[in-house]
């Protein structure tokens, strides 16, 4: 790849991307009129930056982009990142937004049954397998996980499972839905990634615009 090539920094395309635009305005990108439009099915943009492009992407593909250097930057969950766990992935910025945590829950009956030491298997719907299994074969228990891409809060009620393994913020999804938290498993907050080769071949480029967020973040 020559230095003369774009730059493509990934942003996650869903709830996270209100909180990431004023950071990447104030590093003083600015993408083009129809990022902004709702009725454009662009997913590629250019920007201000005459050698830097926006890919906007699910939340969890940014970490496939950034890995297999289709995009060179991006902004992902430390949930997706230690998910996918991809070696290529540096992320050397915890950006403070998309905070919330993962944790195991269940239905609200279940209360009496709160203590994971006196389990020795659990089913567990969630998005999250890889942290899931870890979390409890951490603790001696064998998870058996059914993935989901969304909407676990719903699998207990419907007899999927009798538990999840879910990110929680105001705890109002959860409470919705008749489920309480039971174990807390990860904090969660968006990193700047950037991936590892590129950052060898471009390190110019890619140290300024990390430098350029971790200012924006420390308020300098
Ligand atoms: N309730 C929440 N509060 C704060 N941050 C969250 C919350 N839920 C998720 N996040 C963070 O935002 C990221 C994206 O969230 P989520 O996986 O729910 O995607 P989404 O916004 O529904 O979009 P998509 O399904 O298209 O990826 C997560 O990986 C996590 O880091
Ligand atoms: O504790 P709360 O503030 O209620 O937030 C938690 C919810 O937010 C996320 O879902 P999201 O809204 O992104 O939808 P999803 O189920 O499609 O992932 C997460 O998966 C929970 O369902």
């Amino acid at each position: 790849m020559s230095s003369s090539d774009k730059l493509v920094i990934a942003l996650p395309k869903g709830r996270i991307l209100k909180e990431v635009m004023p950071l990447v305005r104030a590093v003083g990108i600015e993408p083009e009129p129809a990022f902004d439009d709702p009725a454009s099915r662009l997913l590629h943009f250019q920007t201000n930056i005459p050698n830097l492009s926006i890919i906007r992407v699910r939340s969890s593909d940014v970490a496939t982009f950034v890995a297999f250097g289709a995009a060179q930057l991006g902004v992902a969950g430390n949930d997706v990142l230690l998910e996918t766990s991809y070696p290529e992935i540096y992320a050397p910025v915890d950006l403070d937004i998309g905070h919330c945590y993962l944790a195991v829950a269940q239905p609200k009956g279940m209360e009496d049954d709160k203590d994971p030491n006196r389990w020795s298997h659990v089913r567990i719907a969630t998005k999250y397998p890889n942290l899931t299994h870890q979390y409890f074969s951490s603790q001696g228990i064998q998870a058996e996980c059914i993935k989901l891409s969304g909407a676990m809060e719903l699998a207990p009620g419907l007899g999927l499972c009798r538990r999840i393994v879910d990110l929680v913020s105001s705890g109002a999804t959860l409470k919705a839905n008749g489920l309480v938290e039971v174990e807390k498993i990860l904090d969660v907050t968006s990193r700047l990634v950037v991936n590892r080769a590129a950052l060898k071949t471009r390190s110019e480029e890619l140290n300024g615009w990390i430098e350029k967020f971790r200012e924006v973040v420390n308020g300098n």
